[in-house]
């Protein structure tokens, strides 16, 4: 167990490289087990849900070895088993990933509940809609999912709603039944993208990438391939927040212009600005921070959907911009339960939150934080208090940073190289 013991109240600067990303990596590394050739995997990063998942592999009788800090070889050839292991399974959400691939591969896989951040129900109803359809049958035992097919056949599925996983299970299913299928309702965010293309280079017929309408021509067999995961948008929200909280002028290079334009627009709604310059984002945190009032001087109001609207996964990080923005704003969390209860430990560092309900909070800013002892509740909420606790007075102390390490490969090298004063520190 470790806590960050932070001082806060210090400009940062400099230039920092954001890693591959989590969501784009879990289901990529699902997807070599639909290959018996060898698969790298570049700009993957080294996080806990990353190494649970090989492990995963590994125990099912795969192999993998990591040839440098963020590229690994993967090769599933002596898959035989099909249960997955209880308490690596328990570790990550993502092991629900597992299903559409091992389906694919051995027609039958036995999975454990996913475990995964709290941060509301977590429905897997559109997983088993979408692998039913395919020609799956499904068996919810006490203790694990049993998912079982003869022959997976390709289909129309219209799914109950844009899940980002139970599309990525649909796709690796889809892709090794026989015939066409139709995804249509289809999650479409950079890491769906991002499985698409790799499952393409290992031979895989997929249209309509990037769009919530894809249509698969299930292929008999796919081939090894190299993958590059892409940079992670996520990561580059949080150090635009970041420069914003801190009043830093912070540089993130390499990023994917097109995947920011909605993430941009709704840092400009809190009056941070930003400009590209070629792939670098340049974040102005230290110009005035106003929020934009919408048209006649109304409050404004920002919240999530699925792809392209702005990802629930920023919505912390957005709150807690806010707290040091001049004006008022209502933010709408409409797709989880638990996602907005961390505001309390805004509150205690002394902005000024309403909580209307558990979807709705109103911040009114821009309030001075004070350092404060805090919990880190999900990889999402505990970046954003670190967040809080940098730009907040005095110091700060975060536990169960081990929610933030899940999400955000090497951020002590990261946040340390812009001037970030802060330490890792084991608990006693
Ligand atoms: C490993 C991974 O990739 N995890 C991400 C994935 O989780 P995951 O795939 O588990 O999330 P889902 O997309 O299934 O659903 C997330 C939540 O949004 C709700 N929902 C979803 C679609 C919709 O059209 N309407 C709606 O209300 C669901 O009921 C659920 O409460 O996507 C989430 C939503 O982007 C992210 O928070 C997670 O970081
Ligand atoms: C909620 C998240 O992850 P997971 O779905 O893996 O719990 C996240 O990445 O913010």
């Amino acid at each position: 167990m470790e806590k960050f013991v932070i001082e806060g109240g210090h400009q940062l600067s400099g230039s920092v490289t954001p890693g591959g990303s989590k969501n784009e990596a879990l289901p990529c590394l699902a997807a070599s087990l639909l290959t018996d050739e060898e698969v790298t995997f570049k700009n993957i990063p080294r996080i806990n849900d990353v190494e649970v998942m090989l492990q995963v592999i590994e125990d099912l009788g795969g192999w993998y070895e990591w040839v440098g800090d963020d590229v690994v070889k993967v090769r599933t050839e002596n898959v035989e088993k099909s249960a997955l292991d209880t308490e690596l399974c328990k570790k990550i959400r993502a092991s629900i990933l597992f299903a559409g691939a091992m389906l694919g591969r051995r027609g039958r896989c036995e999975l454990p509940p996913p475990g995964g951040d709290v941060i509301g129900r977590r429905r897997l109803d559109s997983h088993f809609l979408a692998l039913e359809s395919l020609g799956a049958s499904i068996d919810v035992g006490a203790d694990a999912y049993v998912f079982e097919t003869n022959g997976l056949e390709g289909t129309e599925i219209f799914l109950d709603e844009a899940s980002v996983t139970g599309t990525e299970n649909a796709i690796m299913a889809a892709v090794a039944a026989k015939g066409k299928t139709t995804i249509r309702n289809a999650a479409c965010e950079p890491h769906v993208q991002g499985l698409c293309r790799m499952l393409v280079s290992m031979g895989a017929r997929i249209q309509g990438i990037g769009t919530n309408i894809l249509h698969i021509e299930g292929a008999k067999s796919l081939w090894g391939c190299e993958h590059t995961i892409g940079p992670d948008y996520l990561e580059i929200g949080s150090f635009a927040g970041l420069a914003a909280v801190t009043n830093s002028v912070l540089t993130i290079k390499d990023v994917v212009p097109e995947d920011l334009r909605m993430i941009r627009l709704v840092f400009e709604k809190l009056g941070v600005q930003t400009d590209l310059k070629g792939r670098d984002l340049i974040v102005h945190g230290d110009r005035e921070l106003k929020v934009q009032r919408d048209l006649h001087g109304a409050i404004p109001k920002i919240d999530d959907a699925p792809w392209p609207a702005f990802p629930t996964d920023l919505m912390s990080i957005a709150i807690t911009v806010a707290t040091q923005c001049d004006g008022t704003i209502l933010f709408f969390e409409k797709m989880f339960e638990g996602r907005m209860f961390f505001v309390d430990s805004l509150i205690g560092m002394g902005a000024q939150i309403v909580f209307c309900d558990p979807h709705r909070v109103v911040v009114v800013g821009p309030s001075q934080l004070y350092g404060a002892t805090l919990e880190s509740p999900d990889i999402r909420a505990g970046m954003a208090l670190l967040l809080a606790a940098l730009a907040a007075k005095g110091e700060s102390t975060i536990y169960n940073v081990r929610q933030i390490d899940r999400g955000y490969a090497n951020i002590d090298e990261k946040l340390t190289a812009i001037g970030a004063q802060f330490e890792r520190l084991p608990v006693e």
